[in-house]
């Protein structure tokens, strides 16, 4: 209920704000034609009396009346759709606008990766029109019950026993209700299959998945899948939709029983004498009306209450967003060089929703200026490493220090403004290449010296040199000049963006060479170790690389082995090659793999 009555306010509340002059005028002409409706059998009435007692006259100005109050009531509603579509637009800019507010509102990744966001995000998505059509929605329920209000006393006045009349539309109201729970509990629960039916989709129509699904004759299995999951939704959603069915049909055979007495009691009466024909008109005309009141009811109720549930899940997401927020005070500043570097005490970590942690007690020391690698097997816990340091999730215990100070005590803003990175998912920004890369530095974004040097740093000359207009050339497909690159040179694109931070404090590169051969790696990852060096001398600044090529790794000045959740062994490669433990192993049998 309280969903509700917030629903009816915030929608009412946003729509005075988006424009009064629409609502006042929209909801005037919904009043207009609703009230009409009851008064066409009032005039109906009085033209059957009129004409029965010959008052020619009288009978025509009714007739007239009659013909104006249906015109009224059948158009008035037409007019105010023309308002309804603009105040929906503009409803709709501004759901759309605070849903992606608040999905870019959170430091972390904590929701972005949660299963039940991603469920619920979908049907916001989904339901960003419901909200948008909310006004229209509110001010029906508001002139529909002002219509319902008028016939109750006209109806009233003839006979009070027909006040009982709309009591019989309360059954077809609850079953509304109970079916449209049951719908939103089956579409949740299909969220899933839903989503899974997409990607299926999208992979169907991408050129980038088009070659391994022929490669490998996927078609059929994928195609399979996709019938499989769109039958895994829409099995659940058709039987919540009949079982809806069979429980609105219920309410309104009890509503058809209601009615059907209202009538023979009025007629018994006119017959006895005690009323009049035109009485007999006016109770038949209303209880036809009646009968369109409760669907309208049932229908408006249904939408009011779709309306409510997605205000409650923008409300939800506030809230997300809020509890998002670290609880920790972020008072300390980011020191503008590190002098002894990132210490790791005790840190475990455990993804939000999952029962196993994936990092447990983590003890190392990352010296200030060191250039630092990262490796183990795949899902040993590396790229969970590169986010705690990200500080997109905080440690499920123990701490993470900059320089003494506790990471969550450093503004993540304020930290990642210190930060540059190359990801292996990396984004292909469809923008012109000046921008695509310029970004990574957003206050220099437009500085076509800066954008140059990075290019320079990340080795990617010779990819601007080939496009067209070089850092003016748009890339991607997204433009019809645009630029198609390939997966290695989209690459040295983000390479690019990430190295236009000039003196970062900590460089991240998880796996962004992973599209280069491993020679080109390597010189890549000399020339940043180099860089790095001579950054990191002057700052204290850090680089961490992860990869799988120990070719590469080898030259960093510590390596961290991860595996069963901890810092199995930490040392350069000469200390780690000494001990042969797992690093040498993993090290000589790729090696042996290359000669
Ligand atoms: N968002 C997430 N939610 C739940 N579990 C996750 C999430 N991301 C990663 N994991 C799990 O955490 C573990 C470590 O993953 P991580 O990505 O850190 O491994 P990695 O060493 O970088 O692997 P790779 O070499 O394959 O990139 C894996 O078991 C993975 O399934």
């Amino acid at each position: 209920m309280r969903d509700l009555w917030l629903g009816i306010t915030g929608v009412l509340g946003s729509s005075w704000r988006a424009s009064k002059g629409r609502l006042l005028i929209s909801a005037f002409l919904m009043l207009l034609g609703n009230v009409s409706a009851p008064l066409i059998a009032v005039f109906l009435a009085l033209a059957t009396d009129a004409t029965l007692e010959r008052d020619t006259d009288l009978a025509v100005w009714a007739a007239v009346a009659v013909a104006l109050v249906a015109l009224l009531s059948l158009t008035m509603e037409h007019f105010a759709h023309i308002f309804f579509f603009e105040l929906a637009d503009l409803h709709h800019l501004s759901v759309e606008r605070e849903i992606g507010d608040l999905a870019h509102g959170t430091a972390g990744l904590d929701q972005h990766e949660r299963q039940d966001y991603a469920d619920r995000m979908e049907l916001l998505r989904k339901e960003s029109w419901e909200i948008a059509n909310g006004v229209q929605t509110v001010l029906t329920a508001i002139t529909l019950s002002a219509q319902i209000v008028l016939t109750a006393v006209l109806l009233a006045r003839v006979e009070p026993w027909l006040l009982l009349l709309p009591l019989f539309a309360v059954p077809p109201l609850i079953a509304g209700r109970f079916a449209e729970a049951r719908l939103e509990r089956a579409e949740l629960k299909t969220a899933e299959p839903r989503r899974l039916g997409w990607h299926l989709l999208e992979l169907a129509v991408s050129a980038a998945a088009a070659k391994e699904i022929r490669l490998f004759g996927l078609q059929r299995v994928l195609r399979e899948r996709q019938a499989a999951a769109r039958r895994a939704e829409e099995v659940p959603l058709r039987r919540a939709e009949v079982a809806g069915l069979g429980l609105r049909l219920i309410g309104q055979l009890i509503f058809a029983i209601g009615y059907v007495a209202a009538v023979v009691v009025v007629v018994r009466s006119a017959i006895g004498g005690e009323r009049s024909v035109g009485d007999v008109v006016l109770v038949i005309t209303l209880a036809v009306q009646t009968n369109a009141q409760a669907a309208g009811v049932v229908a408006v109720a249904g939408a009011l209450q779709r309306n409510a549930r997605a205000l409650a899940r923008v409300r939800w997401l506030r809230r997300e967003t809020e509890l998002a927020a670290d609880p920790i005070v972020a008072d300390q500043p980011v020191p503008s060089a590190l002098h002894d570097g990132i210490r790791f005490d005790g840190v475990a970590f455990r993804y939000p929703g999952t029962e196993t942690d994936v990092l447990r007690d983590v003890n190392v020391h990352i010296p200030a200026g060191a250039t630092v690698a990262i490796v183990g097997d795949n899902g040993a816990g590396k790229s969970t490493l590169v986010k705690l340091l990200s500080r997109f999730y905080r440690p499920s215990a123990g701490e993470i220090t900059v320089d003494g100070v506790d990471l969550r005590r450093i503004s993540p803003d304020r930290w990642r403004e210190r930060i540059a990175a190359g990801f292996q998912d990396f984004v292909k920004l469809e923008a012109p290449a000046r921008e695509s890369i310029g970004v990574g530095d957003l206050a220099r974004s437009d500085d076509a010296e800066a954008v140059r040097a990075a290019v320079h740093r990340a080795d990617a000359e010779l990819v601007i040199e080939r496009l067209p207009e070089g850092l003016e050339s748009h890339l991607g497909k997204a433009y019809e000049d645009g630029e198609e690159l390939s997966g290695g040179q989209w690459q040295r694109v983000a390479l690019s963006r990430a190295m236009m931070r000039d003196e970062p404090l900590l460089l991240l590169l998880d796996e962004p060479t992973a599209a280069l051969d491993p020679l080109t790696e390597h010189a890549l990852f000399e020339r940043y170790a180099a860089s790095a060096r001579e950054v990191g001398s002057r700052t204290g600044g850090i680089t961490v690389l992860v990869s799988h090529r120990f070719s590469t790794v080898r030259m960093a000045d510590l390596i961290l082995v991860v595996a069963d959740g901890g810092i199995a062994e930490a040392g350069t490669h000469q200390d780690l090659m000494a001990r042969n433990g797992l690093y040498a192993e993993l090290f000589t049998l790729q090696a042996a793999a290359y000669r």
